[in-house]
């Protein structure tokens, strides 16, 4: 479970997180949407580890992190996947060695063992055939996916995803959706995913967490959320329709 307690964080005397109270249930998938600016990112990075709030608690499991030192972090980080908004691969390395790198950096496993997990983890995003090529050879989609079958190699309880569809086309970001879904599944993992895509966030998440301008207005299902009457979050909605209809 994660958790985070009365979470506020500044950058100096700007308060971009007021107050955050929520819960993340094992195995969920929540989808934290919000307009540019409102806080998301932040929110994401506090959760990580990246940076401290300035008050408040955040638990990770039974870690409360926000106090931890660096090392301290990398062990809870291992229980972490993450997919970044630009991929973040390693362009100097195959897809294979990318895929590889935390299992090399991080354990001192076989090298035929690594080679079949990143084999293994290629398949479970859909890229066979492609461990030795590199980055910059694959289409934007593929590099998501390769990031995705990093953040997995580990098998994490926790995968966070930074807007995973950005820059992708509606196609592609369908097919990045299914797939968000069907590594739930697969590994029964805990998802948090950052995303101002309202559709994308009604396809894969069990619940919707709201932020506007660092407050989070709204927790829910997918199915009550549509019903909320708040006009910030029918705001959202609209732009969804106004998407759909277009
Ligand atoms: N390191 C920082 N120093 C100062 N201000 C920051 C820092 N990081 C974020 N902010 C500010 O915090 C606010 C929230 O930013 P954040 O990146 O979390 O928003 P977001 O919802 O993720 O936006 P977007 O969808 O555009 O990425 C913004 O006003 C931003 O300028």
């Amino acid at each position: 479970m994660i958790r985070l307690v009365d979470v506020c964080k500044s950058f100096g005397d700007k308060e971009v997180l007021h107050h955050i109270n929520l819960t993340i249930e094992d195995g969920e998938t929540l989808a934290i949407i919000g307009g540019s600016g409102s806080g998301k990112s932040t929110l994401l990075r506090l959760l990580i580890g990246l940076i401290r709030p300035t008050s408040g608690e955040i638990w990770i499991g039974d870690t409360e992190i926000s106090r931890l030192s660096e090392a301290e972090l990398d062990k809870v980080r291992l229980h972490m996947g993450m997919v970044f908004q630009y991929s973040a691969l390693f362009d100097s390395m195959t897809v294979g060695d990318n895929v590889a790198f935390g299992l090399r950096e991080h354990t001192d496993m076989p090298e035929k063992e690594v080679q079949r997990i990143v084999e293994e983890k290629l398949n479970l995003v859909g890229l066979e055939n492609v461990a030795h090529r590199m980055p910059n050879e694959l289409s934007g989609g593929m590099k998501k996916r390769v990031s995705l079958a990093r953040a997995i190699a580990f098998e994490p309880e926790i995968v966070f995803y930074d807007e995973p569809s950005s820059g992708l086309d509606p196609i592609m970001t369908e097919k990045i959706d299914e797939l968000i879904s069907h590594t739930q599944q697969a590994l029964n993992v805990t998802s948090v995913v950052v995303t101002h895509d309202m559709a994308s966030a009604c396809r894969i998440a069990d619940r919707i967490a709201m932020v506007y301008e660092g407050e989070l207005i709204a927790v829910d299902t997918v199915e009550n959320f549509k019903n909320i009457r708040d006009e910030r979050v029918q705001a959202f909605f609209h732009t969804l329709r106004t998407v759909k209809e277009a």
